[in-house]
């Protein structure tokens, strides 16, 4: 994607990214030997990058960052080239209320203006100028305020008066939200990447709809993730919200290592390197990955959380300590995931249940091997009742497993949403938790430019 231009871009636009959902594949995907199965989901994160006009005379150097659905959700951001091609560096700006910091955003901006100052040559001579980013999250990401509130933090107050926002707001700070655990990390920094990209890079440097854009903003994308996480996971989130549904084999953690930080010598050069390079070995298949005809992919919202780290900690531990079963059971498990990628994008419905019932069998296994609750009881207890219910074709806990959400492969028709939902009520209420159906279903595409006008509400 490197050249270099005259025009300095700066155009309005819209990007989404898709949450995700591993359906098959956790764990053995931090192999680069294995494989994992994963579907876009239809809950995206919107970033919407546009100038900022400030009044003649006045010379604000700031990038603004807002989340309009959450309480004290503004950062602001100064930005300079850092000595040494160290990039741009980007510090956060503190006036009136004290903000949480926001360590994916942080880190987004700084990688990503490096990596435009170094393929775009005139931003040396002009820099960047002010730019507004506004986040919006799709409903699903977090659990809804028990009362919908009606208040908002900016302007755009009229998509709060509807009973229904398209954008709820959801009272309360980022910190203090429940996320679903759909990927809101790997979608934001994704569509803020893609974003920032398209808004300062003229489109023959950055353009979505090309494979080298979309190479382009995954490597990027995971670059950047990596660096916010502060440690290398397998990527399929990045991957997903990039492509949408694929078949994903990670890329070399290696790739990273020489990689120096924001600000330290020769990092706008190494960065755009990695990130155009050849380096990249990651694999991304679409082909032969989809959904039969009539069938869906929805999500349960199971109301509590898990630390996707420990779990990974004792299957790793387990697996060190004993290589040659390990092995066994990640060759039963990749056989698991070639089938159902099989079985799903070929259409044969009847087989679904055949495959996934004998997966989930199998991580129950490795976690009571391993001592982690990857299908705890609980969870087995009701996907097991949940497999009863008509319509219902085959479920797992997916990802790390865990008390997360439980992704439920069923016939997409009302009558099977019904039946669901009636189960899942009653189940709430016999054990006392919150088990809903989300409206988020799986989706194939990944990474997508929106209309502007679409937008109309919090476009200045
Ligand atoms: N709507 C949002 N606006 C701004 N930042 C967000 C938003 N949603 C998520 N983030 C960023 O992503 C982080 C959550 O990441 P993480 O805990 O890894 O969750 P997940 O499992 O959903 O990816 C937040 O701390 C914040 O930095
Ligand atoms: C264990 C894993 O292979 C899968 C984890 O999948 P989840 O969907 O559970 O992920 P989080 O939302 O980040 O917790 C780790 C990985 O591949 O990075």
């Amino acid at each position: 994607m490197a050249g270099g231009s005259d025009n300095p871009g700066n155009r309005t636009v819209v990007v989404s990214a898709p949450g995700k959902v591993l359906l098959a594949g956790g764990y053995i995907v931090l192999d680069r030997k294995h494989t994992g199965l994963v579907f876009g989901l239809s809950a995206r994160i919107h970033v919407l990058a546009q100038e900022i006009h400030t009044s003649a005379g006045v010379h604000l150097r700031e990038i603004v960052v807002q989340s309009p659905q959450f309480l004290n959700a503004t950062w602001k951001y100064g930005y300079h080239l850092a000595e040494n091609g160290g990039g741009i560096k980007v510090t956060q700006l503190q006036s009136g209320t004290p903000v949480d910091q926001n360590h994916f955003v942080e880190t987004t901006l700084s990688y990503v203006l490096s990596y435009i100052s170094q393929v775009d040559k005139t931003r040396a001579a002009h820099g960047f100028e002010p730019a507004s980013l506004l986040v919006l999250a799709d409903n699903d990401y977090y659990s809804k305020p028990k009362e919908p509130t009606t208040t908002t933090t900016t302007t755009s107050s009229s998509n709060q008066t509807s009973p229904h926002p398209r954008f709820l707001h959801f009272g309360t700070t980022l910190r203090d939200a429940h996320k679903t655990g759909l990927g809101s990390s790997a979608a934001i920094v994704t569509a803020l990447t893609a974003s920032l990209l398209a808004h300062y890079l003229p489109p023959h440097l950055f353009d979505l709809s090309t494979p080298a854009g979309r190479r382009a903003l995954h490597n990027l994308a995971q670059v950047a993730h990596c660096a916010a996480q502060g440690k290398v996971g397998s990527g399929f989130d990045v991957a997903s919200a990039v492509y949408g549904s694929s078949v994903y084999r990670r890329f070399s953690p290696a790739l990273l290592a020489a990689l120096p930080g924001p600000g330290e010598d020769g990092f706008a050069e190494k960065l755009v390197g990695l990130v155009d390079g050849e380096g990249w070995d990651c694999e991304v298949r679409k082909e032969g990955v989809g959904l039969p005809e009539g069938v869906a992919v929805r999500m349960c919202d199971v109301d509590c959380g898990t630390q996707t780290v420990s779990m990974v900690k004792k299957v790793h531990a387990w697996r060190e300590g004993n290589a040659e079963v390990a092995a066994g059971v990640y060759e039963q498990l990749q056989g698991k995931v070639d089938e159902l990628t099989e079985v799903l994008g070929e259409g044969r419905v009847g087989e679904i249940g055949r495959v996934m019932k004998p997966f989930r069998e199998l991580m129950r296994t490795m976690g009571r091997e391993c001592g982690a609750p990857i299908e705890p009881d609980s969870q087995e207890e009701m996907l097991d009742a949940l497999e009863g219910v008509e319509g219902v074709l085959g479920s797992v806990v997916p990802g790390a497993g865990g008390y997360d959400a439980a992704a439920v492969v069923m016939r997409d028709d009302e009558e099977t949403e019904k039946r669901v939902k009636a189960f899942l009520r009653e189940w709430s209420k016999e054990h006392e938790i919150q088990v809903r159906l989300m409206g988020v279903r799986g989706e194939t595409e990944g990474a997508r430019m929106e209309d502007p006008s679409e937008f109309k509400l919090w476009t200045q």
